[in-house]
């Protein structure tokens, strides 16, 4: 029996990757010195999966900055902008200073746009092609040296590539593709590299490489059986190639597909039982996988939980007969859920009893490897020790939400904007403001380390985060915005904070992870009925309120995102574990109400993200999402704006949705994607207040107020003056102030050159 996983994290216990590369960023350090903390870190993770007893050991998983930006740098698809003599030269410093300028931009050059990897919270970034870029195999390749060093240190790997066609489906056509043009045109060209790549991958020794094919679990995905068979059938017919093992994940592929991969030479294919459970009956229904070898993704890469030994066990008992070979695997890479749960001293030992980190997951997958090799009584302690420390959920639950919950009647969900829009109608055109925090300064972030670690009491640290938010406030007034915020210094995170302060959640110390590039979010662990023990925001945001005449925006985190940005409880459906946190959200909506706040913001950041990879299941999914966030906001009077934001700006599918939310102003992410959302908005009939971002918070760039002005006058093809609000695409917090002010002031220009035109 063999195990593997299909990936591991790489940003280092202690974030190593993040303090190194935002130091080389910063010219603090050198190339070498960055390459040389990367390849200790690729070794840690090697040591770690060979020590622990893992047979098939994945490489490749590292990255400097994103995998999908690796693999377009890979097959020498640099768009354009990137081929200038501004970034011309051979040799380390020159490669890895274009590559991080397709990531996060340089002076007046625009980084490739960046997007939700499928419904996770890890963004990956979209390569950009064009008939005319041909793919060609770059030298050195950096499959092959990661597969080399690990060589060297004696260790035996397999690369991980992402697949072409998740590859290609994942990419956009650049500006200037021609119409009707697909990135999946380039799929013959870019089949030749992936031989190329695998000959020689081959030849230095490889026995197997992992194609990750993700995208076979969406609709989209499903909709392409011939390129699937296209790709396959011939990088399976090359003689001079490792084994081929196709890595499927984030939901079952169907019949068809399996179909397809049955008929190829691929040697091995790989599937998420976890998010995926019908993929048994779907390899049954093929008549199972004939010689090949199926890697059973049993033990979840997604979740926090421990794994349910018995039934990964008996899952994988029903699998023994459907295929040539079985090895036990991770559902996808383990990149989504924290590093080592020993690195956490603080959580109660009831929950933690529960819990498995990423080093803990390779545990249970060797351990599974054991069980299926020598029969259940190689691991019978194991086992038993599962069935004893059965989780006592009844010891999670809260009688009072439930029954609070139990007794809200329809009223509570009513539709309020048409009974606020009438005391909203004279609303000004163009009002500006922002999304909501402000940049968190090294001071401010020192303030919540001292204060945690007892350095500061109480009162310092509410001294100093009023200072903050008093210098917010000032700089507001000073660049002239209409609507303010008070800049969210208190909040090490959005999601984080809030659940910090509701009942039903833990955080940790170290759970560190990637959400991008150097970004990193310690996602909160929900783990039973949640409950508000009291206010978590009303102080700030009143204290904000009592320093300016202008209003202030009270800012909270919605359901749907509270819950898409933290690990939550399996043991009952997402949507009543929605309604909990609302019910939470609408008393606090409630006491800022109370406490004269008019503007009241509800961030949904994440909820086209948390939209499901299928269709079939968007009906269900987005009727809770919008009854939480109904729950959460309808209680207010009619003088009192909802907003929300969400990030993420694919919402063609979902326009419906952001309408029946109910909010009377909606800002999203826009400026990367180019303003495509407003003409979906129109095309779709909403007819609520929509701020789309005029520029892209994620990069350093400094807009102009040219091109915001052209932004605006854009958005107004398409929609009302009155209904047309001015912000940024998403909140400042990563960005610094020289950056932010001078952007702001930009802004506002803009928002006021439009303005004099109207009414002019
Ligand atoms: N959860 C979540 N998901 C999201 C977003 C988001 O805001 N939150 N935004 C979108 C984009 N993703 C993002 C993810 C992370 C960050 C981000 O800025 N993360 C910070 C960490 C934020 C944080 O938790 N900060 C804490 C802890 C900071 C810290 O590193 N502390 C030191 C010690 C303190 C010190 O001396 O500095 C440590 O723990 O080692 C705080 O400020 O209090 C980072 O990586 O740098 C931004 C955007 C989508 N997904
Ligand atoms: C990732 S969405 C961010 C929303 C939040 N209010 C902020 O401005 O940071
Ligand atoms: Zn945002």
């Amino acid at each position: 029996m063999t195990t593997t996983v299909l990936g591991y994290p790489r940003i280092g216990p202690d974030r190593e990757l993040k303090r190194a590369s935002e130091a080389y960023w910063r010219g603090r350090t050198t190339v070498s010195e960055l390459d040389a903390v990367a390849a200790r870190l690729r070794r840690g993770v090697w040591e770690t999966l060979r020590d622990a007893g893992v047979a098939e050991i994945p490489a490749n998983t590292f990255s400097y900055y994103d995998h999908m930006l690796d693999t377009a740098v890979l097959f020498d698809l640099v768009p354009e902008r990137f081929r200038t003599p501004a970034f011309a030269g051979e040799g380390r410093e020159a490669e890895l200073r274009r590559y991080f300028a397709m990531a996060r931009g340089a002076d007046d050059v625009a980084p490739l746009e960046m997007t939700k990897w499928f419904d996770t919270n890890y963004h990956y970034l979209v390569p950009e092609l064009a008939p005319g870029r041909r793919p060609r195999l770059a030298d050195p390749a950096k499959p092959l040296s990661e597969f080399t060093q690990a060589k060297g240190l004696g260790i035996r790997t397999h690369p991980v590539i992402v697949g072409p066609l998740t590859f290609l489906m994942l990419a956009k056509p650049a500006a200037d593709a021609p119409e009707g043009w697909r990135p999946l045109d380039l799929l013959d060209d870019l089949l030749g590299c992936y031989a190329e790549l695998l000959a020689r991958l081959a030849a230095a020794g490889a026995h197997q490489v992992q194609l990750d094919e993700p995208i076979l679990a969406t609709d989209d995905g499903r909709a392409e059986p011939v390129a699937l068979e296209r790709a396959y059938t011939r990088l399976g017919e090359l003689t001079d190639r490792p084994e081929l093992f196709v890595a499927t994940y984030f939901g079952s592929i169907g019949t068809a597909a399996l179909d397809v991969l049955k008929r190829t030479g691929v040697e091995r294919i790989g599937l998420d039982l976890v998010a995926g459970p019908e993929s048994v009956d779907e390899v049954a229904a093929v008549s199972g996988l004939g010689g090949k070898t199926l890697v059973a993704g049993v033990v979840d890469g997604r979740n926090v939980w421990r794994a349910d030994l018995p039934k990964a066990l008996s899952t994988l008992g029903s699998l023994l007969g459907l295929a040539d070979r079985v090895v036990v695997g991770t559902s996808c890479s383990l990149l989504h859920v924290p590093i080592d749960l020993d690195a956490e001293t603080d959580l109660d030992p009831v929950i933690r009893e529960r819990l498995a980190f990423a080093r803990q997951k390779v545990d249970e997958v060797v351990l599974l490897g054991r069980a299926l090799s020598a029969g259940d009584g190689g691991i019978a302690a194991e086992l038993e020790r599962a069935r004893t420390s059965a989780p006592d959920t009844a010891a999670f639950v809260n009688p009072r939400v439930r029954a609070r919950l139990d007794a809200l009647g329809d009223s509570a969900v009513r539709n309020g904007h048409d009974r606020r829009g009438a005391a909203q109608a004279d609303e000004p055109p163009l009002q500006t403001t922002t999304i909501g925090s402000f940049p968190q300064t090294p001071d401010v972030r020192k303030a919540r380390a001292d204060h945690r670690a007892g350095r500061i009491d109480d009162a310092e640290y509410t001294r100093r985060m009023r200072a903050e938010i008093d210098r917010v406030i000032k700089l507001q007034e000073d660049i002239g915005l209409d609507i303010l915020v008070h800049g969210e210094p208190e909040r090490n995170d959005m999601v984080q904070y809030f659940a910090e302060r509701l009942d039903g959640f833990v955080t940790t110390q170290k759970g560190w992870v990637q959400s991008y590039g150097s970004r990193c979010v310690r996602p909160p662990i929900l783990y039973g009925d949640v409950s508000r023990p009291e206010a978590m925001t009303v102080d700030w945001i009143t204290y904000a309120q009592s320093r300016t005449d202008k209003p202030v925006k009270g800012m909270l985190t919605g359901p749907v995102t509270m819950l898409a940005w933290s690990f939550v409880r399996d043991d009952q459906p997402l949507g009543d574990t929605a309604r909990q946190v609302a019910l939470a959200l609408r008393d606090e909506v409630s006491d800022l109400e109370r406490a004269g706040i008019r503007h009241i913001q509800v961030d949904e950041a994440a909820l086209r993200e948390l939209l499901p990879l299928r269709a079939e299941r968007h009906a269900d999914y987005l009727a809770w999402a919008i009854g939480s966030f109904r729950l959460a906001t309808s209680g207010v009077g009619d003088s009192t704006r909802i907003h929300t934001h969400m990030c993420y700006s694919e919402f063609g599918r979902i326009v419906g949705a952001i309408e029946q939310l109910d909010a009377d102003v909606t800002s999203v992410e826009a400026a990367r994607s180019h303003m495509e959302l407003v003409d979906d908005l129109a095309e779709a009939g909403y007819e609520r207040g929509i701020g789309p971002g005029v520029y892209d918070i994620h990069s350093p760039r400094v807009p102009t107020a040219d091109e915001i002005e052209s932004a605006l006058r854009d958005a107004l093809r398409a929609v009302d003056p009155r209904r047309l609000w001015v912000n940024p695409d998403c909140g400042l917090k990563t960005r610094r102030y020289e950056e932010v002010e001078p952007a702001l002031r930009n802004m506002v220009e803009a928002a006021r050159r439009v303005r004099a035109d109207l009414v002019g």
